[in-house]
Order: structure tokens, then C-alpha cells, then sequence
């Protein structure tokens, strides 16, 4: 600082045609900050020297991980506070208590995956419960003794400092509600010492106290001799006179001229002599480091992004204290933080590290395709999971070391059916007590429904999208829930959309309507990733019956995050056309035509696997008569579906899940879903689609032409979408990768013979391959009922067998209540989860 201007010194390098005596002003720009980019380099290059995972982390094999089978030996103390915990819970808290305390020295890592809702933050706050309150106020505790030897510290880490701040406010209450005596804590959470790093500005208001900022102000203010104090006094003052002026400055702008003048005399005035004062405190103060550091020593828990852990702070604060700091490093959202991200905490060189999250929600974001490519939006923990699996599936172990948190406590039965079946394997479970809060008739909306906006149509907005007809629908829907539910507003109700233009329109639509009132909560499914609402409807946007496209819905990611944050209603309005189309006739014609598209029929498989998951929900959905058909002069008549027609229990209660099987269960029993599963039946599907009726096997053979086919282009330059999707583009060669990204549960197929199926199903058996694919299939693990079949050895062609085998229905799994696994919330908000009002009428 000279003269109060910032100063700074900056050596700018050139690529040629800048001369080297330039006498010109040049403008410069921050585009963004290297700070992360250089510690995710430093956390790489420092890995095989500081930390005994290295081995683990780049070649990982099943004995790195810890297994339910570990040996665990828990106190009495512990058995009691773990009834709270269900028994997935319970075996994960266990187990990593026991990697950390029972084998200090060895090198482990502890994979907790957690579906949405399954409590997996419960399980890291009960875990840290267990690792530090052990031996307090005892007298060989630690809490007493030289802080630079505490042995119980531990390092909370997540990607983004929202997911950061939810975690915490969580650890904070656990703390606070179980200190032992409430009058006389042992530290400033509870028992424990807390602290939280990062810049204020990126730190909730709710956890602002625990920063570490805020502690070094408080501490290095209580310490102060009484005339720096009175400086602090005098500089707050100021502060106070100073917005003050600046508010009467701002209000006399038609004033007169020589008032104004007065005015902005004070202002550099007192501005200039707050300067002044604040620099003296710092001086006489001393540099807050070594307070900083005091407290990090102090703390039990530290928490702190990712990228912060990688940092200089820590480093410092540890620096000469010999041993290592943490007793172990946890990671919640690790589905959501790259691979070079989770190697940060590691350079402290602790050798215990716990992974929480669900790869099968939204992986870390990654804005270059080109480090896609490279497999940079790939989490530490996916990758993990994914070579695990391999080892089970090639019978290298018989069971996978993962510990799998498999009872959720958020949604409807009825909305958990479809992600337990098709993305979890069934085996996410609704927890009996939610079940029945959930099923409550008080509730007057019914759980789940799919609307079939089949006259909507999308439009281009820039980059983005708009489908107006879903916004009708919507406003609709949330003009019913608002007039049937006074107390509902943005806190209980959220609009997610895939699209920002969409997004934008109907923000602006709800304002008009409600007068700024906000009665729901608007934003992308990446804003919603972590969260929950009582309601929530999903409007896909997507409508362009000829292309068949859903760009980043495609996503089996994306769909389950958009699908799994209600806990009462979930309503998804969409083009069921667009959205569940497998083999537009069309599309093949111009894979045929294209020179872009000539090398073979590798594109048609891409346009097979595209819309595949939403093709299964809209079937399950199908099935269980949850469609409901609608177009424009029907919206108000048909939003009026979402009400129970009686203030029944919705279903029965089923839970445990173990119950013989529904084949086609109505969505709740209600006469409403009668009524609708009858008018979805006859209606819905056959509108939609061509269905031979009379052959045992179909041969769609594809030649025809169709001059008005847009071009589709632009589905296939996306990497990101095509790598979702299974497809690599080497070379400008696209090869299909075969192994679905996500298990393809056969829980969502059709029941046999339903007449009103789309025939054109999953049955990427009978595809032709080409050899390049066959090759890559025949490597592979052989199919089981429900996946794409192995290839036959004829010649690759365009020509398409559907086979009547292939819609032959599994069973579906018990009404209501079914499973799955968990992963991050990267792009959490810090917007607290509130109860829901509903709650309060229990
Ligand atoms: N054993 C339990 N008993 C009762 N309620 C529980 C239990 N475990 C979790 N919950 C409740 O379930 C809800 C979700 O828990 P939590 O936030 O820990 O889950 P999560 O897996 O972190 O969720 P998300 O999918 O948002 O990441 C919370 O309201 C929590 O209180």
C-alpha cells in the first residue's frame, strides 16, 4: 500500500508480437486464480514422498480397504450412542473407527457409500463422535495436555465449501446437544475444539464463528493490553461514521453543491485516519500467524475444502511438530471432487483416509472437454469403486470392500422404486418410520407422476433451452399446491430444470404470478445436488420429436439427482417422446447418408444408449400408471391430478421390502391412480409409438430417407456427453464402450405382453456390432438378464431385430420400499435443509 493505492508487481511472459519495450499502458485482466491448480500439483508431486497411500491411491488393490469384517472392538460407551444408527450405519462407523484406532501405522482406506438420504453425514459426525470423545475428562486425556500432541485430531474435507459448511452445522449440533456438562464445555463445540478454514467471504453465517479468521480476532483481541483495545474501540467508530456519511452522501445527491462537498471532505477524512489506525493495531498487534497456528494445534476437528487442506496454512501450523497430525482425513462428497483434488489432504502425510459419497450422483464438474478426455472428471472414490467391482466380478474377491449405507430416509416409497431398481440394484431401502410419515394422507398431493406435455416443443435461447408449454403446466401445478397448502413456499418447493434459459423464464413467470413472493425455489439439477425439498417438479425441457436429443439429460448422473430430492411429491413434466426415444427412424437414415457419420453403425448404437435411462423410467412409470397425458387446453384440468382423491393412507406399508413381489401395482391405490393408470394404458403409449402387434420378432431394417432430418451434429461433438454415455472418440473414431455406466436393472422392464409397450426396447443384443465393438463386448463379463446380450457374428448392418424376448418383465420389487448407494454434493448450497412443515403436523 503507498499513498492508499495498491500496489503490485507483475511479470507478464509473451508469446512473440509484444515488444519487449513497451511504453504504452497495458490492461490486464485476472481471469482466474492458479492458487487450487498449483496445490493440486503440489499434493501430486509431493504423494509418493509424504504419504504410505501412494501405493494404494495409484494402484489400489481390495487389501487397501477396509471391510465390515474388520475386527472391532467397541466400548459400552459407544454401543449406547450408536443406537441412534441403523445397522449400515452402525457397521460403517465401526468399522472405521476400527481402521483408525486399532492399526494406527497401517496404510487403509474406508470407502462409505451412501445413496441420497441415507445419512451419510449422520455417519461421519457419529464417527467423529466416537474418535474424539474417547478418554475425555479423564486423566490421561489429551484435551489438558501440550496441543502439538494431540492424537486425536482429524481432518473434514469436501470439495466445495458449501458441502463444507453443511457438514459442519451438522458436527456442531451433535457436539453442542452431547456435551457432557453444557455450562462448562471443555471447547468451543461442545467438548471439542472446532475450526473452520477458508476466507470469511466463502464461509456460511451460521459457522462463521468457527472460522479461523473470526478465533484469531476474538483471541488476539481478548489478549490485548488496554490501549490497543482502545484503538480497536476508536476503528469501530469509525467504521460506524463512515457509513454513515456515506449514507447521507448517497441521499443528498439533488442537495446542494457545497453540502456535497462538506460531505466527501469528511468522508476522505475520516477514511484516511481509519487508514492510518488500522495499520498502528497490526503493527502493535504483531502478525496473527503464530495465533493461527495455536489454534489449529488446539483443534480437534478441522474442517476445510479440499484445496484449503493443500495449503500453506496447515503445512505451517504443523511445521516441526514431528509425527502426523491427523489421526485420519475424512472426505464427505468425495463422488464430486476430482482425483488431484483428493490428494491435497494427503500431503500431510496421514495414512488413513475415509471416502463418503456416491458415484452415481453428479461427478466433479469439468468444464474442458479436453480434460475429460483425459478421465479429470473422474472422483478418487468412482474409480475406486469401479475397480472393485471389477475384482468381484472377476472372482478375484467374493465380496466388495465397501461399506454400503442402504436405508434412506428422504423420499416417498414410491419415489425411491425406480432409482432402487435401476441405479441401486434394489437395494435402497425407505426406512420404515418415513414410510409412514410419508404415506400420510395428510399429505393431499401424491407422490409421483409424469406428465406428458405432448404438445410442448422446445426453442433455442442462446446456448440454452426453453419449452414453454412445461412452464404452463408448472405454473399450474404450483398454483394448485399454493392454493391447496397456504404454508408451502420456496422452502418446501423446488423447480428443477436442466436448463438456465428455462430456468430464467420461469422464475420470472412465478414472479409475475405470486408477486415476487417466491412460492419455489428454481435452479438446475446441479444446484439441487445435496439438497431436498417436499416437492418437486421437474420440467426436461427437451421436446424435438424428430432428433431425438436430450443433450445433458442423457446423464444416468443427472437423472438420479433430479429424481431423488423430494421426500413427499415428485413431478416430472416432460416430452415422453423425445425423451424415451431409442431408434428414431430418421436418425438412422442420416447416420446412412452422412459422410460425418459413414463409419459404420457405431452412431446407431450412441442413439440406442442416449435416452436409455429416461426409455426406463418413462416405462417404469408406464407401468405403474404413473403417466398422465396432457396438452394445453387440458393443463388446469390435468394439474388437478396431483391430488389424492382421498385423504387415505397412500399404500400400504411395506417395509421390510421382502414381501412377494407386485407385478403391476397402481401407484398407490388410490382410485386417482386407477383412473390414470387406465388413461395412461390406452392412450400414452400407443401414441407414441408403432407397435407390431403380431410378430414374435420385429426387423426394423433402416433405408428409408428423410429429407427433413435435421442434422444431428451437434449430439455427437460433445465428449462429455458421448463419454456419459459409454462412447470414447479416439481419432475422430467413436467407439462404444459396452459396459453400461450404471447397472441396467431389469426391475423397470414391462410386463409381458403389455400390449401398450414401445417395442423398440433395450434389446442391444440384436443390434449388428461392429467388429470393433463385438471385440470389445466378447472381453467382457457374460450378460446377465437385463443387460445387452452378447453380440451375434453377423455382419454389421443397420438393420435392427427387436426381439419379443426382450420386453419379458422381471418382477418388479415389493410396493414401496427398495434401495440403492450414494455419492456427493459438490455443488451443494449452503441453504440450510429445513424440516418441513409438513413434519410439524405429525
Ligand atoms: N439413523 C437415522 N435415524 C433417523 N434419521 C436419520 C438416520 N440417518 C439419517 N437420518 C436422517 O436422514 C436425513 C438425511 O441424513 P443425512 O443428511 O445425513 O443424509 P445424506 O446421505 O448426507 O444426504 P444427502 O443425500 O443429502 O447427501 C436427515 O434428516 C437425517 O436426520
Amino acid at each position: 500500500m503507498r499513498n492508499g493505492k495498491a500496489e503490485c508487481y507483475l511479470s507478464i511472459q509473451t508469446q512473440e508480437n509484444f515488444p519487449a519495450n513497451l511504453n504504452e499502458l497495458v490492461n490486464c485482466i485476472v481471469i482466474s486464480s492458479l492458487v487450487t491448480t498449483q496445490r493440486k500439483l503440489k499434493a501430486m508431486s509431493l504423494l509418493g514422498s509424504r504419504n504410505q497411500l501412494a501405493r494404494a491411491v495409484l494402484n489400489p488393490n481390495p487389501m487397501d480397504f477396509c471391510t465390515k469384517d474388520l475386527l472391532t472392538t467397541t466400548s459400552e460407551r459407544i454401543i449406547a450412542y450408536l443406537r441412534d444408527f441403523n445397522e449400515d450405519q452402525k457397521k460403517a462407523i465401526e468399522t472405521a473407527y476400527a481402521m483408525v484406532k486399532h492399526s494406527p501405522s497401517v496404510a487403509k482406506i474406508c470407502l462409505i457409500h451412501g445413496p441420497p438420504g441415507t445419512g451419510k453425514s449422520k455417519t461421519i459426525v457419529g464417527l467423529l463422535y466416537c474418535l474424539l470423545t474417547e478418554n475425555q475428562r479423564k486423566g490421561h486425556s489429551d484435551e489438558n495436555s501440550n496441543a502439538k500432541i494431540k492424537q486425536n485430531r482429524v481432518l473434514v474435507c469436501a470439495p466445495s465449501n458449501a458441502a463444507v459448511d453443511e457438514l459442519m452445522k451438522k458436527i456442531i449440533l451433535e457436539f453442542k446437544e452431547k456435551c457432557k456438562d453444557k455450562k462448562n464445555p471443555l471447547g468451543n463445540c461442545g467438548d471439542i475444539n472446532l475450526v473452520r478454514l477458508g476466507p470469511e467471504k466463502s464461509i456460511n453465517n451460521e459457522v462463521l464463528k468457527f472460522s479461523l479468521d473470526s478465533q484469531v480476532n476474538h483471541r488476539m483481541k481478548k489478549d490485548l493490553p488496554s490501549h490497543v483495545q482502545a484503538m480497536h474501540k476508536r476503528k469501530e467508530f469509525l467504521d460506524y461514521q463512515l457509513d454513515e456519511l456515506s449514507r447521507q452522501r448517497a441521499l443528498c445527491r439533488g442537495g446542494r453543491e457545497i453540502q456535497r462537498q462538506e460531505l466527501d471532505e469528511n468522508i476522505s477524512k475520516v477514511s484516511k485516519e481509519r487508514q492510518e489506525l488500522a495499520s498502528k493495531i497490526k503493527e502493535v498487534q504483531g502478525r496473527p500467524q503464530k495465533t493461527q497456528s495455536i489454534i489449529i494445534l488446539e483443534s480437534h476437528v478441522i474442517c476445510c475444502t479440499l484445496s484449503t487442506s493443500g495449503g500453506l496454512l496447515l503445512e505451517s501450523a504443523f511445521r516441526g511438530q514431528g509425527g502426523v497430525p491427523f489421526s485420519c482425513v475424512i472426505v464427505d462428497e468425495a463422488g464430486q471432487s476430482c482425483e488431484i483434488e483428493t490428494l491435497a489432504p494427503l500431503i500431510h502425510r496421514c495414512n488413513k483416509l475415509i471416502l463418503v459419497g456416491d458415484p452415481k450422483q453428479l461427478p466433479p464438474t469439468v468444464i474442458s472437454m479436453k480434460a475429460q478426455e483425459y478421465g479429470y472428471d473422474q472422483s478418487m472414490m468412482a474409480r475406486f469403486c469401479r475397480l472393485l467391482e471389477e475384482n468381484v466380478e472377476h472372482n478375484m474377491i467374493s465380496r466388495l470392500p465397501i461399506l454400503q449405507l442402504t436405508v434412506q430416509y428422504r423420499m416417498h416409497p414410491d419415489t425411491c422404486l425406480f432409482p432402487s431398481n435401476y441405479i441401486y440394484n434394489r437395494n435402497l431401502k425407505t426406512n420404515r418410520q418415513t414410510e409412514t410419515i410419508r404415506c400420510s394422507s395428510d399429505w393431499p398431493f401424491r407422490p409421483y407422476l409424469v406428465f406428458d406435455v405432448g404438445d410442448g416443443s422446445e426453442r433455442r435461447d442462446n446456448d440454452s433451452y426453453i419449452n414453454v408449454q412445461e412452464i404452463k403446466l408448472v405454473m399450474e401445478i404450483i398454483k394448485l399446491i399454493k392454493d391447496k397448502r397456504k404454508d408451502v413456499s420456496f422452502r418446501n418447493i423446488g423447480i428443477i430444470t436442466h436448463y438456465k434459459a428455462q430456468k430464467t423464464m420461469i422464475q420470472k413467470d412465478l414472479d409475475k404470478e405470486f408477486d415476487r413472493k417466491g412460492p419455489a425455489e428454481v435452479d438446475t439439477v446441479d444446484a439441487f445436488q445435496g439438497r431436498q425439498k417436499d416437492c418437486v417438479i421437474v420440467t426436461c425441457v427437451r421436446a424435438n420429436s424428430g432428433q431425438g436429443s436430450i443433450g445433458f439429460l442423457a446423464s444416468l448422473q443427472r437423472l438420479n439427482v433430479t429424481i431423488t430430492r423430494a421426500k413427499y411429491s415428485l413431478f416430472i413434466l416432460g416430452h415422453l417422446r423425445t425423451l424415451m426415444q431409442l431408434l428414431p427412424r430418421s436418425f438412422c437414415v442420416h447416420v446412412n447418408h452422412s459422410p460425418f457419420f459413414s463409419p459404420e453403425p457405431k452412431y446407431l448404437h450412441w442413439a440406442l444408449k442416449e435416452n436409455q435411462h429416461w426409455n426406463q423410467l418413462i416405462q417404469d412409470a408406464q407401468k405403474r400408471g404413473a403417466i398422465i397425458k396432457t396438452c394445453d387446453k387440458n393443463y388446469r384440468h390435468d394439474a388437478m391430478k396431483i391430488l389424492k382423491l382421498k385423504p387415505v393412507l397412500q399404500r400400504s406399508l411395506t417395509h421390510p421390502p421382502t414381501i412377494a413381489p407386485e407385478v403391476s401395482r397402481p401407484q398407490g391405490g388410490l382410485p386417482s391412480s386407477k383412473l390414470d393408470s387406465g388413461f395412461a394404458k390406452t392412450s400414452f403409449a400407443a401414441s407414441l409409438y408403432h407397435t407390431p402387434s403380431d410378430s414374435r420378432e420385429t426387423t426394423l431394417t433402416v433405408t428409408s430417407k428423410d429429407p427433413e432430418r435435421p442434422p444431428v451434429h451437434d449430439q455427437l461433438r460433445d465428449p462429455r456427453l458421448l463419454k456419459r454415455m459409454g462412447i470414447e472418440v479416439k481419432g475422430g473414431i467413436f467407439l462404444w464402450d459396452p459396459q453400461p455406466s450404471s447397472p441396467q436393472h431389469p426391475g423397470a422392464t414391462p410386463p409381458a405382453g403389455e400390449p401398450s409397450f414401445p417395442v423398440v426396447h433395450q434389446d442391444l443384443g440384436h443390434v449388428q456390432q461392429p467388429a470393433a465393438v463385438v471385440a470389445a463386448l466378447s472381453s467382457h463379463k457374460p450378460p446377465v438378464q437385463g443387460e445387452p446380450p452378447a453380440v451375434t457374428g453377423e455382419r454389421p448392418g443397420l438393420s435392427v431385430k427387436v426381439s419379443r424376448r426382450s420386453v419379458v418383465p422381471r418382477p418388479l420389487t415389493p410396493g414401496g420400499t427398495l434401495g440403492g448407494t450414494r455419492g456427493d454434493r459438490s455443488r451443494r448450497t449452503a441453504v440450510p435443509r429445513k424440516e418441513s412443515f409438513y413434519r410439524k403436523a405429525q
